[in-house]
């Protein structure tokens, strides 16, 4: 699969770099360039605010991107026909089979280490990543390998040398696929440039794939993979982490899905704990009538209405107690909190569903109250396996690697001392849940804004692997 992503995103990226010139229109390849850049790219605005609303959604390039990135992807399979029908390349030199069947960028890096293990020896080697990435400017040409620098040191020769040695091993590698002689340029960098004959049939053999599929090779396995990803939270704004999720989250499924595996979208909303005993206090006191239904308050003041209970809440004791009553009330299944709860969840999910409506991204919300019923079982599944310890009256579990600052062992606390959950039992849960009822195989979670400690821990496949079976994820 990961083959099949390099693939995909290798040419998208490459043949982006040559949209700017005369070049593009010679090749006829119009490609798009992977959205993750301008996401990462808003989620750096300089001292703007990073909340993200609707209006800002709407008004900023991103909609008009997306849309333009999707149509290029029909744009693509259009110019690709073109090129199929134009069909005028014949090439002197045939590039060798496996730069088809893995794609150039695949290629190139397993060349480049067969290069320097015949060059060097496989003992000097010893895991070096042949680093390969896609040419940091058009002029470079498409690819660009930066290994020579930092081999230099363990060969004992000059960066320029290796470069050499390297450039002279490949050349015959890479004939029929790169233009040669390949180029040495600054310190010791080797330049690569994919021959048009080599372009050209990389996309007349994606379109003449009989499964429509862009001739990337179909998954050796087709899994169930859960994708969590956007997961903002109820009662606040969505902010540009959130937005980058989502469309990371977007992205990755759209990819998988293309593969043929079976995914399942989920928005792990924030959608429980105390926050919302402050608020519900909170508004009984000063607007019980946005509770009562009588008048919703937008979200823009709900909001607002959070700021203050917050405040309130960190300046005044008798308001934590309260706030801390209403939670295990709602958590207990008190019906007028429920109710509360209900309507603060509606709000906020009607304004998230305009910016879902928007981007285009489809989600199915299951939010961590809806883990609430799993929490327990799992304490007593990680218990039970000997995994968790008291520690002054909180239950944690301490895992290998997983330290404080100053090397002591951190504890990962999933029931606290007056028997609350943490929201790191509720990522456990989520775990549980989605390995045994809705049987994934595997698992990711687009972070775009905070996961849990107990995934920053890479806690997700340790607890898949002592509740199941191995399972693979990446936080
Ligand atoms: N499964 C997860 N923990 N997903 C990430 C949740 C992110 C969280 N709602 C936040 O905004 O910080």
């Amino acid at each position: 699969m990961q083959r099949a992503l390099g693939f995909v995103l290798g040419a998208t990226r490459a043949s982006t770099r040559v949209k700017r010139t005369d070049e593009c229109r010679r090749r006829r390849v119009v490609l798009t360039r992977f959205p993750d850049c301008w996401s990462r790219a808003l989620t750096r605005r300089p001292g703007r605010s990073t909340l993200v609303s609707t209006e800002f959604v709407r008004r900023s390039v991103l909609v008009d991107r997306l849309r333009n990135n999707r149509a290029r992807i029909l744009e693509h399979r259009f110019a690709c026909q073109m090129t199929s029908e134009g069909g005028s390349a014949t090439s002197v030199l045939e590039a060798p089979p496996e730069a088809y069947s893995c794609g150039p960028l695949e290629f190139l890096r397993r060349s480049v280490v067969q290069v320097l293990a015949s060059e060097f020896g496989e003992a000097t080697l010893h895991n070096t990543d042949p680093m390969v990435t896609f040419a940091s400017r058009p002029e470079f040409g498409d690819f660009q390998c930066n290994v020579a620098m930092s081999l230099a040191r363990v060969v004992r020769c000059k960066p320029r040398e290796v470069a050499e040695r390297l450039r002279a091993g490949l050349e015959p590698r890479v004939a029929g696929m790169c233009s040669t002689p390949l180029e040495v340029a600054g310190p010791g960098f080797v330049n690569f440039r994919l021959c048009d004959d080599y372009v050209a049939s990389l996309v007349q053999r994606m379109m003449r794939d009989p499964r429509g599929k862009l001739n990337i090779p179909e998954p050796a396995v087709l899994q169930r993979i859960v994708v969590d990803f956007s997961s903002p939270n109820i009662a606040k704004e969505m902010h540009v982490g959130h937005l980058r999720s989502t469309i990371i989250g977007d992205t990755l499924c759209r990819v998988l899905e293309y593969l043929g595996h079976s995914v399942i979208r989920l928005n792990h909303v924030g959608d429980w704990g105390t926050q919302f005993g402050m608020l519900i206090a909170y508004l009984r006191e000063v607007a019980p009538e946005s509770l009562s239904g009588e008048r919703p308050p937008e979200l823009g003041d709900l909001v607002m209405f959070y700021k203050r209970a917050k405040q309130r809440f960190d300046e005044d004791p008798v308001f934590q107690d309260t706030a801390r009553a209403q939670v295990t009330k709602l958590q207990s299944g008190d019906e007028e909190s429920l109710r509360a709860w209900r309507l603060l969840c509606d709000l906020s999910r009607r304004e998230f569903e305009k910016i879902y409506d928007l981007l285009d991204v489809h989600l199915t919300e299951r939010g961590e109250s809806f883990y609430n019923a799993y929490l327990p079982e799992v304490i007593d599944r990680l218990e039970k396996q000997g995994l968790a310890q008291l520690d002054q009256g909180a239950l944690c579990v301490f895992l290998e690697g997983f330290m404080n600052r100053d090397g002591t062992p951190q504890p990962l606390i999933v029931r606290k001392r007056d028997g609350g959950y943490m929201y790191s039992t509720t990522d456990l849960a989520a775990i549980l849940y989605r390995v045994r009822e809705d049987g994934a195989q595997a698992h990711s979670v687009c972070d775009g804004c905070g996961t849990s400690d107990a995934f920053r821990a890479g806690f997700p496949g340790r607890a898949a692997s002592w509740f199941f079976r191995p399972i693979q994820s990446d936080a």
